[in-house]
């Protein structure tokens, strides 16, 4: 693994934010320095440093770093390892910090004062910021700040990092060194366990907590038989409401492009300018921009999955399942995250600590299915699945939706599967180690500021390389024109057109017409682009009045079930995403990882394309 590269400041003082898993420090950082970074309800959110700026009461401007969060100062997964070592001042391009922000959850204090310890026996000043103390006090736990300051020697101060209280005071803090310049009071490290419980007893907490409100939650939750099928019911519910809410919104931008195409077709003359506009940017841009409303209700259910803590108990619940496929719940969370981009999950298997588990995680990532492949699905969809409800009320959009989601996750556990036979060396079963953290009602706020991330992220993937590509596929299959006398549309004498019917040779056989082969080309740098070059192909192809035309009905009347089925199945599977691929190569540190993973998804995809192709069409004769 590479690490990320960082700006060397030798000047300047750094501050690192060090503590449990999900105590808080990111939701600290971020109200610390303005940054926008991931804050979720699980442990292992954070896998790499992240640095920001902060500046001090007295208007000082000091580096500091968010770090994933750690037990104990003995790495167990790459993701610990970066804190641990830029603890110790080993991080490369990084000096040692001159001040640690020990965070710690006021609900746990026990454990999360065997880390401090441990922290101060490294010798850097260190400061506590006693975190989520409104939770602690909703469970009556009450902390007398200035007993534990004094028990451990060093500057403490409660916060809530989520609604910024205790801040300023951290801040100021933060402007008088002589009063943490000093390491505090440290005692050799088997004398710890002693130390806390003295700690704890003298704040007048060592007596045991009673059961906690989650706890009740979760006696139905994680219950072995009602658990799963709740889960299964959530994730089936998600995919109704992907097509059932987005119905409306969608038609709306579909309303408002059209009307755009018609405008900008009648005041433009006739010529490249018009087709440039016409062919190029709104059908090709404007028909991926459709999809916005359903990815932001994809989301939204992730959000509120990842807020209210939900998450770590599904990957509870699933663990038993992927045991049987040779893997265990820790990688259900850097495969949830995939769902979204496979970017991400990618990077998340750094917190998996055994290595074997943490490649066959990363190898089997992308088949889940992943927010680009949506507007693919969506547009197949609502082209060749008539909209028409099912045993009382199903969508059936949404069931075939959800079936295209559930055959990743099977290839995906089938390929685990597989890869169990070949590296069963390296597996050591160890039962799952988790912690579950308290349920929270996700704030309106972080669910607001995750979708509008989520908005922007995707409107700026269709206002850059998607918009790029697609003019640029439009220059291809507009120049060189047609030859005098041609009769055909001039796309079929383009360069585009001679790549798409050199491609069609390779993708006939699995039933792809020679636009779908083309379309596929930009679809490797982002598979949205599948769609929008779809929608200028066509669009640029068909002659008379007709370019207006939305997509959905034009693929609907030119393509048989067969193709469409065919290309659903090669989305599923396809590695069609270079950055992906790219993703792999960094994080495994070779070529040997991604060349695999390029190949076997690739031979993947064409045979199932062909079965589907090929089955499909002897069914429907
Ligand atoms: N009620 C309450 N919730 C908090 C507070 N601070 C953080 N949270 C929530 O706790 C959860 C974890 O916060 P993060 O900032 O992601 O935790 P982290 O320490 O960065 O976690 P890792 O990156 O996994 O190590 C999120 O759901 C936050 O919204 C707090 O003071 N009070
Ligand atoms: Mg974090």
């Amino acid at each position: 693994m590479r690490e990320a590269v960082i700006h060397v400041h030798p000047a300047g003082p750094l501050l690192a934010l060090v503590g449990n898993p999900n105590c808080g420090k990111t939701a600290l950082f971020n109200r610390l320095t303005g940054s926008r970074q991931k804050v979720a309800n699980y442990a292992g959110v954070t896998v790499e440093r992240k640095e920001g700026r902060l500046k001090t009461a007295a208007g000082k401007l000091l580096r500091v770093l968010d770090l994933p969060g750690t037990y104990s100062l003995y790495p167990r997964s790459p993701d610990e390892r970066v804190t641990v070592d830029v603890l110790a001042g080993r991080a490369q391009g990084e000096k040692r910090p001159d001040l640690v922000v020990c965070v710690l959850d006021a609900t746990n204090l026990r454990r999360n004062l065997r880390l401090f310890l441990a922290v101060q026996r490294q010798g850097v000043p260190c400061v506590v910021a006693l975190n989520m103390v409104d939770l602690a006090a909703r469970r009556g736990i009450q902390i007398d700040t200035q007993r534990l300051s004094e028990l451990l020697g060093v500057p403490v101060v409660s916060t809530v990092a989520t609604d910024g209280e205790g801040l300023d005071e951290l801040r100021s803090l933060l402007d008088n060194p002589d009063r943490w310049q000093s390491a505090g009071i440290t005692q050799p490290e088997g004398e710890d366990q002693q130390r806390i419980q003295h700690i704890l007893k003298a704040l007048g907490l060592d007596a045991l907590q009673g059961a906690l409100p989650s706890d009740k939650v979760d006696r139905v939750l994680l219950h072995p038989v009602v658990g799963p099928i709740l889960l299964a019911v959530l994730l089936f519910l998600l995919f109704q409401a992907v097509f059932a809410w987005a119905e409306a919104p969608m038609g709306w931008i579909e309303a408002g492009t059209g009307w755009l195409g018609e405008q900008a077709g009648a005041l433009l003359p006739e010529g490249h300018l018009r087709s440039l506009v016409v062919d190029g940017l709104i059908a090709g841009v404007g028909g991926v921009l459709v999809f916005l409303p359903q990815i932001l209700i994809l989301f939204f259910f992730i959000l509120l999955l990842e807020e209210s803590g939900y998450l770590p108990r599904a990957a509870f619940l699933l663990d038993r399942l992927m045991g049987s496929v040779g893997l265990s719940g820790r990688s259900f969370i850097p495969l949830l995250s995939s769902f979204a981009c496979a970017i991400p999950g990618i990077m998340a298997t750094r917190s998996i600590a055994n290595p074997r588990d943490r490649l066959v995680t990363i190898l089997i990532a992308p088949l889940m299915t992943c927010s680009a492949r949506l507007p693919v699905y969506a547009l197949l969809i609502g082209a060749f699945i008539p909209n028409r409800e099912v045993w009382g009320g199903f969508e059936l959009q949404g069931l075939v939706l959800f079936v295209l989601y559930l055959a990743g996750i099977v290839a995906a556990m089938a390929v685990a599967w597989v890869l169990k036979r070949f590296t069963n060396s390296g597996r050591q079963v160890r039962p799952l180690m988790m912690e579950l953290p308290s349920y929270h009602w996700p704030h309106p706020r972080n669910v607001l500021i995750g979708l509008l991330q989520r908005a922007e992220i995707f409107i700026k993937r269709v206002g850059g390389i998607i918009l790029t590509l697609t003019l640029l596929l439009w220059l291809l299959s507009t120049f060189p024109g047609p030859p005098e006398g041609a009769t055909g549309p001039a796309i079929e004498y383009s360069i585009a057109g001679y790549l798409g019917r050199g491609l069609a040779v390779i993708f006939e056989p699995i039933g792809f017409n020679w636009q779908i082969s083309l379309s596929l080309v930009p679809g490797m740098a982002a598979r949205e682009i599948a769609v929008s070059a779809l929608g200028t192909v066509y669009s640029l192809a068909a002659t008379g009045e007709d370019t207006a035309q939305a997509l959905t009905p034009l693929i609907a009347s030119t393509w048989g079930l067969p193709t469409a089925f065919s290309l659903l199945a090669w989305f599923v599977f396809a590695p069609q995403c270079l950055s992906t691929i790219a993703a792999v190569k960094r994080e495994t540190g070779g070529i040997k990882i991604p060349a695999l993973m390029l190949g076997y998804l690739f031979v993947l995809a064409y045979v199932a394309s062909y079965l589907t192709f090929h089955i499909s069409t002897w069914l429907l004769r």
